[in-house]
């Protein structure tokens, strides 16, 4: 069904004409892309689009279409006149799902880009885009086939042959009822199964599949008066004297005629729903139900803001970014701009300006840092038009938001990662807070990165990025024209802009910062976990009653369980990792597939009992504050704290009313957290992360580090930090003590020269695996050299242009077992313009077979975050 010889990439072309050019009368066929990932249907097929339907089918449409036995759920991505196919081999679509199409030929397109990009089906990146709630859910009905039902007798009565009275009797129930869901049949009849087995495969009964979505938008009953004022008087005066209630009811809507919510009128004037349904059966009141929004944030009033007179820094980079703006052209800045320098005030009068030209904006900030401080800054400033996306809404409530955006209610859309994909269509700013947090990839497939769909998308628009931080990734900084790693003419055209931002407003200093060397801590007979500088500290701030953040950065931290007799760790029996100790529920769990074992009480290797869990985590921290402090009140946020909906907000807020001395928390309290009566920040151990086999392991640390000192003396008192560390001369941390952001950059990009790494190469990594080795090592090894026989051909075609490519491995993976299945990785590095898309395409479909018959699993990561 494919179109004569277009290529991928042409087949969507068409679908991009603006829809006014293609008169919706000519449309005869639709291209959808199916709901099933799979390479044998990673293709538009050709659908006929029923003349009753024209009107609603567009492209990004999501529609229900026959496809073999079933009906799946697909997105159109073209309409054409002609099919290369013959019509009475077409098939038409049956259903429209949605009345406003859920994606644009923009996004459809986007998903295009993204399959490419990142290797991966159509239909996922299609999916990728959409909340779940639309996510197909199909539903499975019996019903008694188009043939048996020819056969019947007058009566009704099918006349079965050979049929038991058991199934006489089921047949009888489903043609009473039409359709029947196997759970009803199976309730009605608790002994089916083997006589519905038999009549479906005699062709009696017949399955039939419809989709559905898993969530409807919201109905609300509103009642209005249906006659005029002065009807509605005469009908009051005319009821008799009994009817109190109903009077009452008329008189009301006589002096109001605003429709109002059902619930809430019978709660406003203590009636019931029954008196209101009398009235409306006389034809005096209508009551309609009308789709409402469920908005998280319905009972939250945001305290108008107005914009802040800007600093001198301010002032020159929003220039900058309006400028651009107004030229309506596509550029990407990076907003380098210390902690506390105001970046987010740039940020909303940036939007402004957008907003002002008509256009719309979307704003991504990390997941946990769309704290309600973040979400108020932009209700305060846009209101209503301000829609807002994370993951801790309810289905229902995510559905709804995003809803506002297709219907045009909302300009501005804050969210995590997947916000990227707004449907909006006339976007003219994006902005990216953080944007080195490593949260903006995504880890599963489509395995996308956001800042690099968002420019994408900024392309199509003629829009403008805006890539905030206060640490910059690597990579973001090496696009800066100023940074030579690249140096192509096209690398030098796309060039981000770099802005600075290198003072706090209103001149505050940045925080002093102290770094203590824990091994002279111990050598001065200090065990505890607080140094003597920081300890003291602390008692300062609660003598002043100012407030602490503490940084316990879990992440590389043992909470494993430990023998201290032999040395024991207690492993996952399935993942080739130690398993994590929880303390609140007294568990051992793997991270990976969620096994979930009691606490050992005795040491399954040596039997001795002198085994524990080992190591800090924030709750022993706490209980040290509070032996050390006696009084002191602690707010620990933490994975095992914050994961009840509302708790991360509600612990927050309680922080900010000091209702606490200190925060104690995981990399969640590092972020964004802007309290004027924080003025002191202790990092624990500086060092977790630093031994990560992780190439990027400093550059996160520095990270962190900075991060989490920006936290203090943001307000008018002033702010100190301690940094404790085993390591104090590394230059992560030295750099991060003296906030020097060009020092920690020579130093970082001098080492990823020389080993070889981004932002001086592509990277892609490749995951075999495979429940047996042997299978394993042999498809590692020959995906391996497939893809270097391939580069031998493309390097022929590249001749003369600087270009490199290297396949590393495979080897096992830093994990090298999960769910019982080992893993072997390969590391593809790269530079140039080498397609390596199109090389990794080519070189999995050959693994098709052995995927398909061995189950063999192959994941690969473009720029992966995350290298175990
Ligand atoms: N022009 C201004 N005049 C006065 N106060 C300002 C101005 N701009 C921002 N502020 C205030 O300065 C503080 C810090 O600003 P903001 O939180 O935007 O910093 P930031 O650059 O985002 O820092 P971080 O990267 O640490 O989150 C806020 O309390 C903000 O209200
Ligand atoms: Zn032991
Ligand atoms: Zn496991």
């Amino acid at each position: 069904m494919r179109h004569n010889g277009g290529s991928a990439a042409g087949l969507y072309e068409g679908s991009l004409l603006p829809e006014e050019t293609k008169a919706k009368e000519l449309i005869r066929y639709a291209q959808v892309i199916v709901d099933v990932p799979a390479k044998q249907t990673n293709r538009p097929f050709d659908y006929i689009v029923p003349s009753e339907l024209r009107e609603w089918v567009s492209v990004g449409s999501r529609v229900g279409v026959p496809f073999g036995p079933r009906t799946l759920q697909g997105f159109v991505v073209g309409l054409s006149e002609q099919s290369a196919m013959s019509a009475s081999r077409l098939k038409p679509i049956e259903q429209v799902l949605d009345l406003m199409p859920p994606l644009n030929p923009e996004l459809v397109q986007l998903a295009r880009w993204m399959s490419h990009t990142y290797i991966c089906h159509d239909i996922t990146a299609l999916q990728a885009m959409i909340p779940g709630a639309l996510k197909a859910k199909y539903e499975k009905w019996i019903t008694v086939a188009d043939t048996a039902a020819g056969g019947g007798s007058p009566g009704g009565q099918t006349y079965l042959l050979d049929a038991s009275p058991e199934e006489e009797e089921i047949v009888a129930f489903v043609r009473q009822k039409g359709n029947v869901t196997t759970e009803t049949m199976l309730s009605r009849f608790p002994n089916a199964g083997p006589h519905l087995k038999r009549l479906l495969e005699r062709g009696t009964l017949a399955e039939v599949q419809t989709v559905k979505d898993r969530l409807n938008a919201k109905k609300v009953l509103y009642v209005e008066p249906a006659v005029s004022r002065e009807e509605l008087l005469a009908h009051s005066e005319k009821l008799p004297s009994g009817s109190k209630r109903q009077k009452e009811l008329l008189r009301f809507f006589a002096d109001s005629s605003e429709p109002l919510a059902l619930a809430e009128l019978t709660e406003k004037l203590g009636m019931s729903p029954g008196t209101v349904k009398g009235l409306a059966d006389k034809g005096w009141l209508t009551v309609e139900a009308r789709e409402v929004f469920r908005d998280p944030y319905a009972d939250r009033q945001f305290a108008r803001t107005e914009p802040l007179p800007l600093t001198e820094q301010q002032a020159v980079v929003l220039k900058e970014i309006a400028d651009t703006l107004d030229r309506r052209a596509h550029r990407v800045f990076l907003l380098h701009g210390v902690t506390g320098s105001g970046k987010t005030e740039v940020y909303l009068q940036a939007i402004q300006r957008c907003l002002d030209q008509g256009r719309e904006a979307i704003v991504l900030v990390p997941e946990i840092s769309l704290t309600p401080q973040m979400v108020e800054r932009f209700k305060g400033r846009f209101g209503e038009a301000v829609a807002v996306m994370h993951s801790r809404l309810s289905n229902g409530e995510r559905y709804d938001e995003w809803r506002k955006i297709g219907l045009k209610k909302v300009k501005v859309v804050i969210g995590a990662r997947s916000a990227i994909f707004a449907p909006f269509s006339s976007l003219g700013l994006v902005i990216i807070d953080e944007e080195h947090e490593s949260s903006y990839k995504q880890e599963e497939s489509p395995k996308y990165h956001a800042r690099d769909v968002a420019v994408e998308r900024a392309k199509q628009h003629g829009a403008a990025v805006v890539l905030g931080s206060a640490t910059p990734s690597l990579e973001s900084f090496a696009k800066t024209a100023k940074q030579p790693a690249i140096e192509s003419e096209e690398a030098a055209d796309s060039a981000y802009k770099l802005l600075t931002m290198s003072e706090r407003v209103e001149g505050r200093p940045l925080p002093a910062v102290h770094v203590v060397d824990l091994r002279e801590e111990l050598k001065a007979g200090n065990r505890s976990m607080f140094s003597r500088g920081l300890h003291e500290a602390i008692e300062q701030r609660l003598e002043r009653g100012e407030q602490t953040v503490l940084l316990l950065n879990r992440r590389g931290y043992s909470t494993f369980v430990m023998c201290r007799s032999c040395g024991y760790v207690v492993q996952c029996p399935h993942c080739d990792i130690s398993l994590t100790y929880h303390q609140v529920s007294r568990t051992m769990r793997c991270h990976y597939c969620g096994l979930s074992e009691p606490e050992p009480k005795k040491c399954p290797s040596c039997e001795s009992e002198h085994i524990r869990y080992f190591g800090t985590g924030t709750q022993r921290v706490e209980e040290e504050l509070g032996r050390l402090f006696p009084g002191i009140r602690v707010i620990r946020m933490d994975v095992d704290t914050t994961s009840e909906k509302g708790a991360h907000e509600k612990l927050l807020g309680r922080f900010r009313n000091r209702q606490a001395d200190v925060l104690l928390g995981t990399q969640m309290v590092a972020k964004g957290l802007d309290f004027p009566l924080v003025t002191l920040v202790g990092v624990i151990a500086a060092d977790t992360v630093l031994h990560l086999p992780d190439f990027r392991a400093a550059e996160k640390t520095f990270q962190l580090l900075t991060q989490v000192a920006g936290r203090a003396g943001r307000h008018q008192l002033p702010g100190e930090v301690f940094i404790q560390t085993y390591t104090p001369e590394h230059y992560s941390i030295v750099t991060a003590s003296g906030h020097d952001y060009e020092s920690f950059l020579d130093s970082e990009l001098e080492l990823r020269r020389l080993r070889g790494y981004p932002p001086y190469c592509e990277l892609v990594l490749v995951t075999l695996s495979h429940e047996q080795v042997p299978l394993l090592v042999r498809a590692g090894e020959s995906f391996a050299a497939r893809l270097k026989q391939l580069w031998e051909r493309e390097r022929l075609s590249l001749s003369g242009e600087d270009a490199y490519f290297e396949v590393y491995g495979p080897v096992a993976s830093p994990i090298p077992r999960i769910k019982d299945r080992y893993r072997f990785q390969c590391m593809i590095k790269y530079r140039g313009n080498v397609d390596v898309s199109a090389m990794l395409a080519e070189t999995s479909a050959a693994f098709d077979e052995t995927v398909r018959n061995d189950k063999l699993l192959i994941s690969i990561d473009v720029n992966p975050q995350v290298l175990m």
